[in-house]
């Protein structure tokens, strides 16, 4: 029963999606149960974490007690395993927001990726985040009751929630007096889990899983009783978790399960980390830094404004969590520990805003993450493709955010090639490199929308003849990443649909030759079209790149390539309005046909250029006169025959 007087005892409905998730919680991650007591722990050091960095600049927080620890009981009899912690605590709304609501960013998506296979919707409610409500996997009924620091005993707000019977989808909220701040979390546990209401199964899940959290977690000492023949409690406490910061003590003291459940606490994970990286760092800046590349993306990667990154410490005093300066953005997966030796203890957001130190820092720790990664492409490719499937897009920004590792992240690269014409992303710069023909000069790319209009574009038409390789880009942040990487090693990068293609030294002469005849001899005809088409067109010229299609689009060297200026166009940005080059191949039967058109010819003209244009992942503007148009000349052909 709850402690609270009914009467002052409000009842509330949960957010719809928390009732979900509390339903696929029980149901899937029942074989996972033991992570319940991981995740409490877990959120009861974070708000000791919170407690500390608040008290900063306001020590009254603390009433006296700046001994932050976390306890855990547990009550044979009344078959209750309790979790306290003395740090901030929270107010009626905090609870009510907290534990009755999902605030988080890409709880959409997670809804709608749920398969009702309990396997794989255990795995998504991992990367999701399990935290609070994973009391529910042992309890059905849970009890919280909290006050936040520095405010009064009777500001103090029982939470309870049972889930059994018509009330599982309520909860309720009662003020009550708490004298001592922080949060009390009460698990009456299930029929069946009666296993964890003992001594030594709790330490054993301790040590398991939460050994590395810094604060002492602590328990009442239990003794030998011979006439029992029974563990007995003692009035002692002790701290059965090594409680000291796993960051700092030596790598080789520290095995891969101690930096694996440190991972998770830190990362907000559920899931093994991908690879790690730990080292202290001397000099004139000495601290040490622990950083992981998680194993898969979390739900909120795309959401620039995204917690959980890198927490600071000074001197192994919490500082602050996510504390973004201390990795650039296009490494926001990176999770970890950075530990200054340096920094002062008061230090603010403001202050680091500023702080030079933490230029330093944010260096050191980014030249670390992506010495981590250059190893594990060359020691490891499967977890480099793991790597690269969950967060290569998002390195990808680095090339355009951190000029000075340009050169190093474009190295970490992988590109889809006309090498083995297939999706997956293998293709390093340096591999392409290595298979560049003799006498070519340039890295060729070609950027569209999806990777099968990048893979059949008529403009690769001449590269495939010649056996030449091509890049096949088509993520949307592919058109920033080039419009930064304008070389690799010494090699121009070059689009193969703007400019003209001079392919240099793999050109023959009598190629050459061939095409200046026929540019030639087809002046006319270019004028005319030019004519034709007016305003839609900058020039009309002879192609060299085209063997199989009529005619084909490009770019003007230093205009913006079409498939970047419909990014824009769609992202409703101004785009510069440029217009495009049509270019025709004369040796294909279209275009001769068109050199004898009289009739026809402005339908012949316009059909060719907007069938480029779709060609090249194009829409036209009028589609239905396009339509038009060819039927009109499928008509006049067959009256023809
Ligand atoms: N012991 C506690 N003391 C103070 N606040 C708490 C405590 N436990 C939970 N909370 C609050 O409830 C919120 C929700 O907790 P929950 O464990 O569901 O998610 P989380 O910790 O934010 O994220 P994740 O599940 O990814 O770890 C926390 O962010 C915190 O604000």
């Amino acid at each position: 029963m709850s402690d609270a007087p009914s009467a002052q005892a409000e009842k509330m409905n949960f957010q719809a999606e928390v009732k979900q998730l509390l339903h696929l919680m029980i149901h899937s991650l029942y074989s996972n149960r033991e992570i319940f007591l991981r995740e409490l722990i877990s959120n009861a050091s974070d708000a000791c974490d919170k407690l500390r960095f608040e008290a900063l600049d306001k020590s009254e927080l603390f009433e006296g007690d700046g001994e932050l620890k976390i306890r855990i009981r547990f009550d044979a009899e009344a078959k209750t395993v309790t979790v306290s912690d003395n740090g901030i605590g929270m107010n009626r709304d905090e609870v009510i927001t907290n534990l009755g609501t999902i605030a988080k960013s890409g709880t959409k998506e997670f809804f709608g990726q749920l398969t009702g296979d309990q396997k794989k919707d255990a795995h998504l409610i991992g990367q999701f985040g399990v935290g609070f409500y994973s009391a529910f996997i042992v309890a059905d009924r849970v009890t919280v009751r909290t006050r936040r620091a520095g405010v009064a005993a009777a500001e103090g707000v029982q939470w309870e929630c049972a889930m059994t019977g018509d009330t599982a989808g309520e909860y309720q909220v009662a003020p009550i007096d708490k004298a001592d701040r922080g949060t009390e979390i009460t698990l009456h546990l299930r029929d069946g889990q009666e296993d964890l209401l003992s001594g030594w199964k709790l330490r054993e899940l301790v040590r398991k899983y939460s050994d590395h959290i810094v604060q002492p977690i602590v328990m009442t000492k239990e003794k030998w009783d011979e006439e029992k023949g029974a563990q007995v409690a003692t009035d002692e406490e002790e701290t059965v978790n090594q409680a000291n910061a796993l960051w700092a003590r030596p790598r080789n003291e520290i095995t891969d399960e101690e930096y694996t459940a440190f991972y998770k606490h830190v990362g907000h994970d559920f899931q093994e980390p991908l690879a790690w990286t730990h080292a202290k760092v001397e000099g004139r800046h000495e601290y040490t830094q622990l950083l992981y590349i998680p194993g898969n993306a979390p739900f909120d990667m795309w959401d620039r404004n995204a917690r959980h990154g890198i927490k600071l410490y000074v001197r192994r005093v919490f500082i602050m969590d996510d504390a973004e300066k201390l990795m650039p953005m296009y490494l926001r997966f990176v999770r970890g520990v950075v530990d200054s030796a340096d920094l002062p203890l008061n230090v603010s957001r403001e202050i680091l805003q500023e702080s030079k130190d933490i230029d330093t820092l944010r260096a050191g720790c980014t030249k670390k993450v992506l010495g981590l990664l250059e190893d594990l492409a060359k020691n490891d490719a499967e977890k480099y493709t793991t790597f690269w499937k969950a967060f290569g897009n998002v390195l990808k920004e680095g090339v355009g955010e951190d000029s000075a590792n340009r050169e190093k992240i474009a190295g970490l690269l992988r590109f889809a090639s006309t090498h083995a014409d297939t999706v997956d992303q293998v293709v390093t710069l340096a591999d392409y490199i290595g298979r560049m023909k003799e006498g070519q000069e340039k890295i060729y790319y070609v950027t569209a929308e999806t990777f099968n209009a990048a893979k059949n574009s008529p403009h690769l038409e001449v590269f495939r003849k010649k056996g030449i390789e091509v890049l096949l880009l088509s993520d949307r942040v592919d058109e920033w990443v080039i419009g930064y990487l304008t070389e690799f090693d010494g090699k121009a990068l070059q689009s193969v649909a703007k400019g003209g293609v001079d392919l240099g030294a793999l050109e023959d002469e009598s190629e050459k030759k061939e095409v200046e005849k026929l540019a030639d001899e087809y002046k006319d005809l270019l004028e005319r079209v030019k004519t034709s088409l007016g305003e839609r067109v900058k020039d009309v010229r002879v192609t060299h790149r085209l063997t199989d299609s009529p005619a084909c689009l490009v770019a003007d060297e230093h205009d913006m390539g079409m498939n970047l200026a419909r990014i824009l166009k769609a992202a409703g940005q101004e785009a510069p309005s440029s217009k495009p080059i049509l270019e025709l191949n004369p040796t294909h039967p279209a275009v001769q046909r068109l050199n004898t058109e009289a009739e026809h010819f402005d339908d012949w003209a316009a059909v060719l250029f907007d069938q480029a244009l779709l060609a090249e992942g194009g829409t036209l503007d009028d589609p239905a006169t396009f339509v038009k148009r060819t039927n009109a000349l499928m008509l006049a052909l067959s009256n023809a025959q």
